[in-house]
């Protein structure tokens, strides 16, 4: 049976503000996760453990956020062939470019999905992952297709100029 469960894991609790919207975004399709602080500066022998052991505990894919020198993406997939999905979140001195480009410029042979810079980027790492649990399950492609029509539905009912 394919794998029905998504690992969200970020760099610091600092990071939550903006790893939340991929949270949310699972949760509103009802699809399980599991949470956690991971980091492959501070903890490096929990992401080796994490990423190794990810497959068997029955992970789909990892969706994992990080800021500054944002090795954590790329390392997690250094240890798994599950697909991982990046997310670069801001930085302070840096607005993060910096994470984005520690995730984007993986060497040839491992590759790591990366998603725009902040909230946006993971809710969208949030609704590709969903995509991935689609493939084999007709229920959720159809969420996503109701989501997609809203969607559509309050763009073409947007006015202008906006209200307040
Ligand atoms: N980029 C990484 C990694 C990693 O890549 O493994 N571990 C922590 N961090 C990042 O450090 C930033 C500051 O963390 P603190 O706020 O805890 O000092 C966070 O954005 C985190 O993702």
């Amino acid at each position: 049976m394919a794998a029905t469960k998504i690992g969200l894991v970020m760099g610091s609790n600092s990071d939550w503000d903006i790893m939340q919207s991929a949270a949310e975004q699972l949760e509103q399709f009802g699809v399980e996760f599991e949470s956690r602080v991971v980091s492959a500066h501070r903890t490096p022998d929990l992401l080796f453990d994490y990423a190794s052991t990810a497959r068997e505990r029955g992970l789909a894919c990892i969706i994992a956020g990080a800021g500054g020198a944002a090795h954590l993406p790329g390392m997690l997939a250094a240890k798994t062939t599950l697909p991982v999905l990046g997310v670069p979140v801001p930085s302070r001195h840096l607005k993060g470019m910096d994470s984005l480009l520690s995730i984007v410029q993986m060497p040839k042979g491992v590759p790591v999905a990366t998603f725009a810079i902040g909230e946006a980027g993971a809710a969208n790492a949030a609704l590709y992952a969903i995509s991935l649990l689609a493939l084999n399950d007709a229920a959720l492609a159809a969420k996503l297709d109701d989501f997609r029509a809203a969607q559509t539905e309050m763009a073409l009912n947007m006015t202008l100029p906006p209200e307040l």
